[in-house]
């Protein structure tokens, strides 16, 4: 299926009333037929459909989701066209918009698309708090590197901290990422989301989150898992995580002795995963043609936007 973008909105139809998952939104795509790449049925699905012309060789890789309704079961390998061509119209009856990212919600869609709609509104990178020299000195450690960076989800993990002073930092790094138009995650335990509820979400490390075995938060917040290995994959799926970080894909310094798991070994848990997936570990951005090309939603670390130095 296609993830068809044009000025930052993308191409929704509504599946017909009759079909299975009839009368909820999609997006347009169909089966590959014998003989053709998965990238040529879709240019020719969503041509069918919508009259849309893409380049197959600007699709880019999104999610892969295994789905069984209980009466079907489903696979979707989901693309993203950045621009197609032509005036689209629902060439089967098919009521079709074009929608902002922002406003795609679970309900309207089948339930398999929950992921590939969490995909979409997670940004390319992730970026994680590293060292802090003086936690008196970490609001403007935070607000300089805020500032310089500009990333959209960021993640304020500091395990050597006490839970005192994670809290009272985690405070401040809220109010931090408000002002530069940030989201906040919190790394622990779930408490942390009842005490500072206006974060973004919970980003839970592998050792908090396999004492669960439900989503331990609200649906209206993003759950994290920090993964390793098929296991602990299948158990965030269990969770209901919005998504996960695997890795180390290369050695790092903030895990020395760990050694990385490679592309080829990140790109197969990957596609078994069904969530949204960061690549972490020792990653710069010109990584993230290659983590994105390995089937991540893009790259989770401290190297590439996190300044230790002079605090
Ligand atoms: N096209 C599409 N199908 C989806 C989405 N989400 C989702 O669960 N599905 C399911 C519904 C169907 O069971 C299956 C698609 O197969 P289908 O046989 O109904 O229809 P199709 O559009 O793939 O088939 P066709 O165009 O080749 O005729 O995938 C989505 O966003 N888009
Ligand atoms: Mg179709």
């Amino acid at each position: 299926m296609g993830v068809v973008f044009r000025d930052g909105k993308v191409l929704i139809a509504r599946r017909p009333d009759h079909v299975h998952q009839g009368g909820l939104l999609e997006f347009p795509g169909g089966k590959v037929e014998a003989g053709e790449t998965v990238q040529q049925a879709l240019v020719r699905e969503i041509r069918e459909e919508t009259g849309l012309r893409i380049d197959p060789d600007l699709l880019e890789p999104v999610i892969e989701i295994r789905h069984d309704y209980g009466d079907k079961r489903v696979f979707l390998d989901v693309w993203e066209a950045s621009c197609a061509e032509g005036a689209p119209e629902g060439r089967e009856g098919q009521a079709i918009q074009w929608l902002g990212v922002q406003d795609l919600a679970d309900v309207d869609f089948p339930a398999a698309n929950r992921p590939i709609i969490r995909a979409l509104k997670l940004p390319r990178r992730y970026a994680i708090t590293g060292s802090i020299g003086n936690p008196s000195a970490f609001p403007d450690q935070l607000r300089q590197c805020l500032l310089a960076a500009r990333p959209q989800l960021c993640l304020f993990r500091a395990p050597e901290l006490s839970e005192e002073i994670y809290e009272r930092l985690a405070g401040w790094s809220l109010e931090a990422c408000r002002a530069s138009d940030s989201l906040l995650m919190l790394h622990g335990a779930p408490l942390l989301l009842e005490l500072l509820p206006q974060a973004a979400g919970l980003h839970m490390p592998w050792r908090e989150a396999r004492q669960y075995s439900v989503r331990p938060i609200p649906e209206g917040q993003l759950l994290a898992i920090s993964c390793h290995d098929e296991e602990e994959i299948a158990h965030a799926e269990q969770l209901q995580a919005d998504f996960i970080t695997l890795g180390p894909v290369k050695p790092t310094s903030s895990h020395p002795g760990a050694p990385g798991i490679g592309w080829a070994r990140f790109q197969a848990l990957a596609a078994g995963a069904g969530i949204p997936v960061y690549a972490l570990g020792g990653l710069a951005p010109d990584d993230t043609h290659a983590a994105r090309q390995a089937g991540a939603q893009g790259i989770a670390g401290i190297g590439f936007w996190w300044s230790g130095n002079g605090y």
